[in-house]
């Protein structure tokens, strides 16, 4: 299977069996995913890209989510040779996208200039997601990216969410299919709170109250 299949009932884990910030106990229900299991997972992705990888690659994070999944992963590639035995040149870039309100998907808000877009031309680019929901920022950032002509596009999203939402778009690499609830930690957020967890956890409906926008 191209990826590990969370199904809630056998996955969630009592926050009492983990370290969780005080300043978020109340606001979570569970750890879906602890920390130590994201990063074995990102680890096997990072062996995984390189083995596919033909040459120099032009690694894309898109912030906010994206940023531990990126730095994470990108350490764990430059540790990875290819089955030729050759190391991979990275390039890095950083893109900015947002469209969730609370935990509602709104208009996609993509920040990037034509001069940015240059660095992509005839490169081969590995965009860096923590999550696909309903697919929608992925589509319409690829529409976008596909205009300047790039050698290659390949995806890597953490998550990709079960939920009748989706779109249907299924990224190259995936760490973990998760169930049908909102998630945050890992650099995930709900209103920006959440950033600073390093387990992967199912808010609180108590937690959407209190930080509800
Ligand atoms: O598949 P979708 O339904 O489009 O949802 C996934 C996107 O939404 C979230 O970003 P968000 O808008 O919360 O901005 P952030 O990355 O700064 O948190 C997440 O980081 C993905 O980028
Ligand atoms: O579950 C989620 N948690 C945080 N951010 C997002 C989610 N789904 N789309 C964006
Ligand atoms: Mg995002
Ligand atoms: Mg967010």
């Amino acid at each position: 299977k191209m990826w590990i299949d969370v199904n809630s009932e056998s996955f969630q884990y009592s926050l009492d069996h983990f370290v969780i910030p005080d300043h978020y106990e109340t606001a979570l229900s569970s750890v879906l995913i602890p920390h130590g299991v994201i990063m074995d997972r990102v680890e096997k992705l990072a062996k995984l890209i390189v083995q596919e990888a033909t040459g120099p690659l032009v690694v894309c994070c898109v912030l906010k989510g994206g940023h531990q999944f990126f730095a994470d992963l990108v350490n764990y590639i430059k540790k990875n040779v290819t089955r030729g035995g050759n190391s991979v040149p990275l390039s890095l870039e950083f893109i900015k996208v947002k469209s969730y309100h609370n935990d509602v998907s709104g208009d996609v808000k993509l920040s990037l200039t034509d001069d940015e877009c240059k660095e992509f031309q005839g490169k081969n680019i590995l965009i860096v997601e923590d999550i696909i929901d309903t697919g929608k920022t992925m589509v319409q950032l690829l529409a976008k990216l596909r205009k300047f002509s790039p050698e290659s596009v390949k995806v890597a999203s953490l998550l990709i969410k079960k939920t009748p939402l989706s779109n249907g778009y299924i990224p190259d690499y995936v760490g973990f299919a998760i169930p049908n609830a909102f998630v945050v930690g890992y650099a995930l957020d709900y209103n920006e709170y959440f950033r600073d967890l390093d387990h992967i956890c199912v808010i609180s409906e108590h937690g959407k109250e209190k930080y509800a926008v």
